[in-house]
């Protein structure tokens, strides 16, 4: 496939237009690019107004050029489509995307998790897929309008593996619009490597109602609990053919300590009453312990807590 011309700049869809799809959106707004969004709960809000924010970034306000509901199909094939739904249990994210891919559309995955690609790669085993990671912090405040606190940088690989031309002109266009994009050709490990910190963190801030790091550091045994969690997600990378760098603990908890109080995307999901992704980002790593044999007894209690608290929490809304 020959790709447009840097002047021809490439058409966009994005799905999931919350906090990081009306972010990335932006970005390549900025970059030039024809931006369009699918929405649902913002459609009639952003297509009257578009999306406010507020941001360290400047004014990142913007408007798409088409907003569409699901179910609609696009006014003209995207080059790439973004998806940025949460990954969540019961959301088929194969349908989500399904109508809005052309033949040579590259599907790109800007979502937490590990081993969430497995689906859509057999479901389009034609189109280029791109995996992100997002190192960002970034919440929707109401419809429409979304705070941009800090960061913004992104990991950008095709799943499995390898960095091709659509990897080359996305990160270009993403540093274009203004955020460091770090290409990697292995981009599991790379997810493998953000999972240390989300896998230990986020469970264990919705276990303390929503806690911020530093509270979760500072409390007696919080960080050596926090170690032992990271410790057993190293584990089982190493198990699944990912060594992580020997160093990876002591810099995910100094640099933690570094950021300041933070909650993280579970910690707000839980306080705003949304649900959490439990499973693609505990849950999938527990199943791959048990397939390797590694254990994980603080993983494990931590998922089957939570799963259980899901259970008694949605019985009570009932
Ligand atoms: N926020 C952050 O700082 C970070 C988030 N991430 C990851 O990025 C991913 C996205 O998170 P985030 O943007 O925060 O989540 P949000 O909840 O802010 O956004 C998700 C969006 O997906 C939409 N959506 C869900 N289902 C559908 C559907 N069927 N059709 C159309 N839209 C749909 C939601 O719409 P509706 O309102 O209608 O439900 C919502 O707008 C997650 O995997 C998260 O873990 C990673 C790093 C940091
Ligand atoms: C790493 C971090 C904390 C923000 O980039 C994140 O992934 C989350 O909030 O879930």
């Amino acid at each position: 496939m020959i790709l447009k011309s840097a002047e021809a700049k490439p058409h966009i869809v994005v799905i999931g237009a919350g906090a990081i799809g009306s972010f990335y959106g932006a970005i390549l707004k900025r970059a030039g690019c024809a931006v369009s969004v699918v929405l649902r709960s913002d459609y009639e809000t952003v297509k009257a107004s578009g999306f406010r924010f507020t941001s360290p970034l400047g004014d990142l306000s913007w408007t798409p050029d088409h907003v569409y509901q699901p179910g609609e199909t696009p006014l003209q094939t995207p080059d790439y489509v973004l998806l940025c739904v949460k990954v969540l249990p019961g959301v088929d994210r194969a349908e989500l995307v399904r109508s809005w891919l052309g033949n040579h559309t590259a599907l790109v995955l800007i979502e937490n998790g590990l081993d969430i690609e497995r689906e859509l790669a057999d479901a389009f085993p034609d189109n280029p897929l791109l995996s992100c990671l997002a190192f960002i912090a970034v919440s929707r405040t109401g419809p429409g309008t979304v705070n941009h606190q800090a960061y913004g940088q992104l990991v950008m690989g095709n799943f499995p593996k390898g960095f091709d031309q659509h990897c080359e002109q996305l990160a270009n266009l993403f540093r274009e619009g203004g955020i460091d994009v770090n290409g990697t050709d292995a981009v599991v490990g790379e997810r493998w490597r953000k999972c240390v910190w989300n896998t230990s963190f986020n469970p264990l801030s919705v276990l303390a109602n929503g806690a911020d790091t530093l509270t979760m550091l500072d409390a007696p045994g919080g960080e050596a609990l926090i170690r032992l969690m990271m410790k057993e997600v190293i584990a089982v990378a190493e198990a699944d053919g990912y060594p992580m760098p020997p160093d990876i603990i002591e810099k995910n908890i100094s640099g933690t300590r570094a950021m300041g109080a933070y909650k993280n995307s579970m910690a707000l999901d839980y306080l705003n009453d949304r649900p959490i992704e439990l499973e693609a980002i505990v849950g999938n790593i527990v199943a791959i312990a048990d397939r390797l044999d590694v254990p994980v007894p603080h993983l494990r209690t931590v998922l089957v807590t939570l799963r259980i608290r899901q259970g008694v929490d949605s019985a009570h809304s009932e």
